[in-house]
């Protein structure tokens, strides 16, 4: 079976103000569904630039991405949106959410983008799932206002999980959250990983990047798997 990503040699040059600067420098990555790859590097590292490279929303200059084994490094930009929005779910460090909308509503949102209208019953239904795979089915008819952080990152989750994306990739998920409702939140996001979906984590922290089943290091445009954490 072929890989669900895999990628090969990538790199990637960004032309700032100042000199071009590669960012990648020969990036290899493989996810296999079901896996689970943390991310970690210094600020300004490349990891967001590597995300969105893997979400399609840029291109690396080099090298080959292979999406389920399809060619996928040069696709043009139409082509790419649709494989986004069929393939791919997001979620980032700020929620993204709609207020005037309720947490039902927010999700369906994605329903509606990606996959034109679908009839009321089969779209309430999908949602609700989604809503209960992480955990707040009860909260759906609240809006924004009304809910926690670790709340509203929730329904991001659902609205990212909703079109049931083969990659989850998430960009600093618990960056605005405390503690104990950012373990909740990975969690939330592990567990997408026991249906097949892969998930490509960036953090900053250590702990949990540990609690996915690898953890790579974004150094000097390459990735390497970082070392066993120091106990101390
Ligand atoms: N559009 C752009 N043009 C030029 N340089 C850019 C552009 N976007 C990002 N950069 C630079 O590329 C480098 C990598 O940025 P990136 O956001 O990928 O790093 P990061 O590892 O995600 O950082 P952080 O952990 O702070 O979010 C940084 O030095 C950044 O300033």
């Amino acid at each position: 079976m072929s890989p669900l990503i895999q990628l090969t040699g990538i790199t990637k040059t960004l032309k700032g103000q100042e000199e071009p600067r590669q960012i990648l420098a020969g990036v290899d990555l493989t996810v296999h569904p079901g896996d689970s790859v943390a991310i970690l590097g210094r600020s300004g590292s490349g990891k967001s630039t590597l995300l969105s490279l893997l979400g399609l929303f840029d291109r690396a200059d080099g090298g080959q991405y292979l999406l389920n084994g399809n060619d996928i490094t040069s696709l043009p930009e139409r082509k790419a949106a649709v494989l986004r929005s069929a393939e791919f779910g997001f979620v980032f460090q700020r929620f993204f959410l709609l207020k005037h909308l309720t947490a039902a509503q927010n999700v369906a949102m994605a329903l509606v983008n990606g996959q034109g209208w679908l009839p009321a019953r089969k779209r309430k239904a999908k949602v609700m799932a989604a809503l209960e795979k992480v955990g707040i089915a009860h909260l759906a008819k609240n809006k924004p206002t009304r809910l926690s952080g670790g709340e509203q990152q929730r329904v991001a989750i659902a609205r990212a999980l909703v079109r049931e994306p083969k990659v989850l990739l998430a960009d600093e998920p618990t960056g605005a959250l405390d503690t104990e409702t950012a373990e909740l939140v990975i969690d939330v996001l592990l567990s997408a990983t026991y249906t097949g979906c892969g998930l490509i984590l960036v953090t900053h922290d250590r702990q949990h990047a540990d609690r996915m089943a690898r953890v790579m290091r974004l150094t000097d445009g390459r990735l390497s798997r970082a070392n066993e954490r120091v106990l101390t």
